[in-house]
């Protein structure tokens, strides 16, 4: 399988290539039984004239007739042992296919995810890696096969009788060029058809993450249409490669029984004439009817190459998107609070949008809490995807412990941070298996202790199988507040050296709020805490607070020194906090 990103210019087929590589001896090994249980199939016409010769001369039967079984099960068996082996291959290659582009997938930077449409890119790793399979197995092998058929057969008939053959050939020659000019079309449709399924996962998957919404707004009528329409342009797409192939095939059967029509009329004159046996004629018009199945099954294994390549190059252009870089030496960074900063950071989220951080300097301390508020969209939650480096900034530098970031390795450095994010999701699985996510190796003392912290032993204990209970869609679904509670306690197991909270907007209930407010108190006093603050008791509580505004910090300071000294943050106090004026 390809390992390389960025190679837009290599042809498909060669992609292709790259993936059968590994799979090289089953592809051999069914090519050559596939190929043999064609030899047998082609002996066949002459076997029959060896046991029509035999009638005709009142010799024995037995030795023709043997023959001919033995062919037909030799024949039958060797090739359904081919198909094995090469639907096993091609199962190989779906699986090496699909492994490799999730592993991909997974690596991909969020600002590459960020463009993506989820269902499109599920519909790549499901249906298009399918499509690889009937390559080889209905595509390449079956060409080849054909292939060898349309020759043996052809040159059969050439020691039979070549003025026939060349009637024969004349109409074939025909045939060739219709179905030749109706390959491209194949493709296209094919590619169109493939792209339409992607956009119908695309339009679903939307559905399915606005579901609540969608029902609330009573635009379910909508969206089936929407959807609908999706499906209804994958399906004239499918329906215009069936029109195309069908044409091909038509043609292939007509010019057959043109063929055959000729050959009857003019070898029925020859062997009158004594030129051409009887034996010979019916072989011949056996081989020619040998013929017509070749010429289908190349156009079935042309369009299943059609579908491949177009698969191929569907799945490659995820291949080619660029992966995170690990970067730098793996180093021992310990465990102690870290220290960060901002000096003079630049970012926007691409080279077409508007600047989000413009000059963004602040410092925190290692240890305590510190508040980022400021109005909507003043770019608080951007703080949180540079740090961990979702993005990279334009300019500037952001430090921690004093060193650059981009000088960390990766995975050091995203192991050193807690994520909370905004609306953190609860993912299927147990209660255990969400809050060990992201601390694989965490134990049973440390799993209590976390569930003390934030305040969830009531919640295990109230669930009916505790720990193990089923959370997320298939099982219970948690609260807001518990849901939040849940993302700390997983973002706490990690031990982290800084933790990010991004406080949910919503409200939370009186009792929730004082939790979450005791949970990040006792957090602060062993780590260092950064919270997008939305909420009164968090503010008032932090040992400084900084103040964002269009792109910039405006001010830093506590609760109170900012109260006196801004006017911004005392009417976000005001209006956000609902703090009594
Ligand atoms: N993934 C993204 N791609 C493009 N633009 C983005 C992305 N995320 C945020 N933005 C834009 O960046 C700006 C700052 O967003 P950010 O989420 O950092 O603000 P915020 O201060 O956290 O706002 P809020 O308090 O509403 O969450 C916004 O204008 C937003 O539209």
């Amino acid at each position: 399988m390809p390992e390389t990103a960025s190679s837009p210019e290599i042809a498909p087929w060669r992609l292709l290539l790259a993936y059968v590589r590994p799979h090289r001896p089953a592809l051999l090994l069914g090519g050559v039984l596939s190929l043999v249980g064609s030899f047998a199939g082609l002996a066949m016409p002459l076997l029959a004239k060896t046991v029509i010769d035999a009638f005709g001369e009142h010799r024995s039967l037995v030795g023709p007739v043997l023959g001919l079984t033995a062919a037909v099960l030799v024949g039958a068996v060797v090739g359904a042992v081919g198909r094995y082996v090469l639907e096993r291959m091609g199962e190989g290659v779906v699986f090496s296919a699909r492994r490799s582009l999730v592993s991909r997938m997974l690596r991909l930077r969020v600002s590459e995810v960020d463009r993506l449409k989820p269902g499109d890119l599920l519909s790549r790793v499901t249906s298009d890696t399918t499509l690889l399979r009937a390559v080889f197995t209905e595509g390449v092998v079956e060409m080849v096969s054909a292939l060898f058929m349309l020759v043996g057969a052809v040159v059969a008939m050439a020691f039979m009788d070549g003025f026939l053959l060349l009637i024969t050939l004349g109409v074939l020659v025909v045939v060739g060029s219709l179905v030749g000019l109706v390959m491209p079309r194949i493709q296209r449709a094919s590619t169109q058809a493939q792209v339409a399924v992607g956009e119908m996962g695309a339009v679903l998957d939307r559905v399915l993450q606005a579901f609540r919404t969608v029902k609330a707004s009573g635009a379910e009528d909508r969206e089936i249409a929407t959807v609908d329409a999706a499906a209804r342009e994958a399906r004239d797409r499918g329906v215009a490669v069936a029109w195309w192939t069908s044409i091909a095939g038509i043609s292939a059967w007509v010019a057959a029984q043109l063929a055959f029509v000729a050959v009857l009329g003019v070898g029925g004159a020859r062997v009158a004439s004594g030129a051409l046996e009887v034996s010979s004629l019916i072989a011949f018009l056996l081989y020619l009817f040998y013929l017509v199945a070749p010429i289908g099954q190349l156009v079935q294994g042309f369009t299943q190459m059609q579908n491949g390549l177009a698969a191929v190059k569907r799945i490659r252009e995820i291949e080619d998107l660029p992966t995170e870089e690990i970067g730098g030496q793996a180093a021992e960074t310990g465990t102690a609070p870290a220290g960060v900063a901002f000096q003079d950071v630049v970012f926007r989220y691409g080279d077409d949008r508007p600047v989000v951080h413009d000059g963004v300097s602040f410092e925190i301390p290692a240890r305590g809490l510190t508040a980022l508020v400021g109005p909507s969209g003043a770019g608080k939650s951007t703080v949180f995807a540079l740090l961990e480096r979702f993005y990279e900034q334009q300019s500037g530098t952001i430090t921690m412990d004093g060193r650059d970031i981009r000088q960390w390795r990766l995975p050091d450095l995203r192991a050193a941070l807690g994520y909370v994010e905004q609306d953190a999701p609860v993912l299927d699985g147990t209660l255990r298996e969400n809050l060990l996510f992201a601390a694989q190796g965490a134990g049973e003392a440390d799993i209590r202790r976390v569930l003390s912290l934030t305040r969830l032993e009531d919640l295990v204990a109230r669930l009916p199988e505790g720990l193990e209970t089923e959370v997320g869609h298939r099982g219970i679904m948690l609260s807001g507040g518990e849901r939040q509670r849940v993302a700390i306690a997983r973002a706490l197991l990690r031990r982290p050296r800084l933790l990010l909270l991004d406080e949910a907007t919503s409200q939370l209930d009186a009792v929730n709020e004082l939790r979450l407010r005791e949970v990040i108190a006792e957090v602060a006093k062993e780590t260092t805490v950064l919270v997008i603050a939305h909420r009164l008791s968090t503010v008032t509580s932090a040992d400084r607070i900084v103040v964002m505004e269009a792109g910039g910090v405006r001010a830093v300071g506590t609760h109170g020194e900012l109260l006196a000294d801004d006017d911004l943050y005392r009417e976000l106090a005001a209006t956000q906090f609902l703090l009594p004026t």
